[in-house]
């Protein structure tokens, strides 16, 4: 048996998405996804370059058509090459499972838990928001979630959905607090960061939320990147009373992982990291030194299942546990390759779920499950998604990069 069509689909079903399909000799079809906010066109181009060189391969040999890619490409590494090859690697387990009839859970070793612990997006302008935000997602049966909050003075904070909409004039629409940061726009949005406002305003929230909620919910919180090392380790000590599950990306430490070991000399907040990391070499410091507790690195964005297992074993053998990421920037797609992996490995953590709008899962047919704050990748064979190519192509891409970050005066920092 042999690949015999490799095909790339850009969709745009209320945010752009790229699909890889494969289809085999003996018509077993795959998918694969290559998303990558805001730079989607120039992960699909590199698909259409390595698609052909992948035409009369055996499907079969995931492995060997991993490393062709990888060490073939010479240009090894970075987020478009990495995207590109979890779609071709995704892809090749959707079809190795389907032709065994099994979920791919079952190739990745089976079920290590019965449901996988999930976290939600919870924001607000003021506590009221907020507090109706955690309480939306209670109600839900969330056991977990993130805490994000408008900045005083700050016309828009990252990860607060309301801000974001207000911003742009636009108001809140579509799911009330939920967070999508890339516009559709052609020239991205400019936001406004303060770390002194930030670091005065965030740890007094979460000392209200405690209050408020008690002890059980679990918490979480995204700097995204934009905290100096000696910043982050300060918030971190503010923290501790909170007892947050994670902070996530409170330093841009993808750039200099030594950032992390003065933020872990001063806290024992867990730390989070990743989700613009891709690849095990990128984690050496971080995961050898124990300088992380949870790697954010989506399937997606990280060479696909045949990568993320051997960097998730890794981990293991230092304590790390994983946190994939899950925004609806990863497709249906990618959000079913991680359920499957988290459901296999011993060192999961948790999982982070914003639930796709009714216009993707309209194009994308998905069969994972969420029940009681968990979720399960269900039991068809393969990943579970189906791709309607036809509905697809009734949303061409449109624009929408991710917004950028200046200081107060000016200066661009880390979005
Ligand atoms: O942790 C998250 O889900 C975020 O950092 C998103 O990846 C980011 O807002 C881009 O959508
Ligand atoms: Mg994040």
């Amino acid at each position: 048996m042999a690949i015999e069509k490799a095909e790339v689909f850009v969709t745009s079903p209320g945010r752009n998405f790229v699909v890889f399909r494969i289809t085999t000799t003996d018509g077993v079809v795959g998918l694969g996804d290559a998303t990558l906010n805001g730079r989607e066109l120039v992960a699909a181009e590199y698909l259409k370059t390595i698609a052909p060189s992948l035409i009369g391969k055996d499907e079969d040999n995931i492995e060997d058509i991993w490393q062709y890619l990888y060490k073939g490409a010479y240009w090894k590494r970075g987020p478009v090459t990495m995207a590109a090859i979890s779609a071709v690697d995704v892809a090749l387990w959707d079809i190795k499972a389907k032709k065994a009839g099994v979920p791919v859970y079952q190739l990745l070793g089976g079920a290590s838990r019965t449901g996988i612990l999930t976290y939600a997006h919870a924001s607000g302008v003021d506590l009221p928001s907020l507090f109706d935000s955690i309480d939306m997602y209670r109600e839900m049966g969330f056991k977990a979630t993130r805490i994000q909050y408008a900045l005083p003075g700050i016309p828009s904070t990252y990860g607060v959905a309301a801000s974001a909409n207000a911003q742009q004039g636009e108001g809140e629409k579509g799911v009330r607090y939920d967070y999508e940061p890339a516009r559709r726009t052609t020239v991205p949005v400019e936001e406004v960061w303060d770390a002194r406002t930030y670091l005065n305003t965030i740890p007094g929230v979460f000392e209200e939320v405690r209050n408020k909620y008690g002890k059980d919910l679990i918490l979480l919180h995204d700097s995204h990147h934009r905290l100096r090392p000696i910043e982050a380790a300060r918030f971190g000590k503010l923290l501790e009373p909170y007892d947050l599950f994670w902070m996530e990306d409170t330093t841009p430490a993808e750039e200099n992982q030594q950032y992390l070991r003065i933020v872990r000399e001063h806290t024992t907040t867990p730390i989070a990291i990743g989700e613009i990391i891709n690849s095990w070499s990128d984690y050496i410091t971080l995961i050898e030194e124990q300088l992380i507790d949870y790697v954010r690195s989506a399937v997606t964005h990280t060479g696909g299942l045949t990568h993320m297992k051997k960097l998730m074993a890794f981990a293991e053998l230092f304590g790390v546990r994983s946190g994939f990421h899950g925004p609806t920037d990863v497709s249906p797609v990618g959000m079913a390759a991680n359920l499957h992996l988290d459901l296999a490995i011993p060192n999961f953590g948790i999982q982070e779920y914003m639930k796709h709008s009714d216009e993707t899962l309209e194009v994308f047919h998905t069969s994972y499950t969420f029940k009681d704050g968990y979720l399960h990748p269900g039991n068809k064979p393969g990943l579970g998604v189906d791709f309607d190519e036809k509905l697809a192509a009734k949303f061409p891409y449109q624009p929408a990069p991710l917004p950028v970050d200046r200081l107060l005066d000016g200066t661009m920092h880390e979005w």
